[in-house]
């Protein structure tokens, strides 16, 4: 665990009458991070980040926030603010007022011209000079994105809520932001807590991804480790797509798994289990399938069912033979060139024993 985290939630419980959203969640989040939670819809982690603002009160469990005990603590007792999904903006107000307006309110304390000041420095760091006169109806969705992300930072909060705060935008400028998103966070130095149920937003942002699913912490890691070594099929089909297989552990010998299929078909595998035999449910990442045979690959036997051309890949829709529920493979344009892939084609593609992911169990 973190030492000196910034946000540390123990035991964390939510109930809301008989229904469970939490289930006892420990999170340590440390000083400067970018942590995602990230789950389908329903999973809790918008109650995860209400319960740290101070919108919602845990059940049972602790909230902490630098040190300090706030599991009873008010949101304005918090050293902590949020960007809203739907920005939340005071249509009546300028740019400038939106902005400032927290500085008014709750840091009685800040002189006006140092206001004036902050307001026009947060502009320019959110890439709206110019805009502090208008407002929000006069702005696009980007534009009104930015202003929210500048009330929050303006009070210079020590850890930023982000709930879904892309979720507005349309593809292009969500791309464009979420570089935005980067460079604030590097500039700022605080703490940034975001809510997505977007993996690859997840994947592009975090320092850490925490993958929730139904109320429980299903793993925890940075973006590589959570794609290169996921704990349970379920965190490998969220977090970049998998193609899961039933299978059994028949054997294992010096790190490697032997395992069959349900069509009987043996293939060896490097990842993961402890167990010597016993059920298990086999991942493989769609672009992990190699068109050439290559000594030691295991040789999968399938049927082309589709093949759809994404401009720079074709993504291949197989029957691995034997096996009712299809697998997709993702191919550079270059490697399936050569191969000529159509519907019926029987082709034969190859696995690296090691983009083999084995899970234990049949988890899912
Ligand atoms: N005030 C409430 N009363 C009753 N149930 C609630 C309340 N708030 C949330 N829930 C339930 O708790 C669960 C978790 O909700 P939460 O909003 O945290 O999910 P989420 O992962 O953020 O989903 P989404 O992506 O759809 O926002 C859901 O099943 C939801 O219906």
């Amino acid at each position: 665990m973190t030492s000196n985290p910034i946000v540390a939630l123990s035991g964390v419980t939510k109930t809301y009458g008989i229904f469970t959203a939490l289930h006892a969640i420990d999170l340590d989040i440390a000083e400067g991070e970018f942590v995602t939670l990230l789950g389908p819809s329903g999973c809790g982690k918008t109650t995860t980040l209400r319960l740290i603002g101070g919108f919602e009160q845990a059940s049972t469990g602790r909230v902490a926030i630098d040190g300090k005990d706030v599991t009873h603590s008010p949101p304005y007792h918090r050293p902590v603010n949020t960007v809203f999904q739907d920005y939340a903006l005071f249509p009546h107000m300028s740019v400038a007022e939106n902005i400032g307006y927290g500085l008014s309110v709750k840091s009685n304390n800040v002189p006006k011209s140092e206001r004036t000041e902050r307001v026009a420095d947060t502009l320019a760091m959110v890439g709206l000079d110019g805009m502090a006169h208008r407002r929000p109806g006069e702005l696009s969705g980007g534009q009104r994105q930015r202003v929210a992300m500048a009330r929050a930072i303006v009070r210079r909060p020590r850890v930023l809520l982000l709930d879904e705060p892309l979720s507005a935008l349309d593809v292009k400028l969500r791309e464009g932001m979420q570089v935005e998103l980067k460079r604030l966070h590097r500039e700022l130095g605080i703490t940034f807590v975001m809510v997505t149920h977007d993996q690859t937003e997840a994947l592009a942002l975090s320092d850490r991804i925490v993958v929730i699913n139904q109320g429980r912490i299903a793993q925890i890691g940075s973006p590589t480790d959570l794609y290169d070594n996921p704990a349970s099929p379920y965190v490998a089909d969220f977090i970049g797509a998998t193609n899961l297989i039933d299978a059994e552990i028949i054997g294992q010998e010096n790190g490697l798994a032997t395992l069959r299929l349900g069509n009987g078909m043996i293939i060896r595998g490097t990842r993961g289990p402890s167990a010597k035999t016993g059920k298990a449910t086999i991942g493989i990442r769609p672009e992990r399938f190699q068109t050439n045979s290559i000594e030691g690959l295991n040789p999968l036997h399938c049927t082309v069912l589709e093949s759809l051309f994404q401009g720079d890949r074709l993504r291949v829709e197989l029957a691995l033979d034997g096996i009712t529920k299809p697998l997709f493979a993702e191919l550079p344009r270059t490697a399936s060139a050569s191969l000529d892939v159509y519907p019926g084609k029987k082709a034969t593609f190859y696995v690296d024993p090691a983009d083999i992911l084995v899970f234990e169990g049949d988890a899912r």
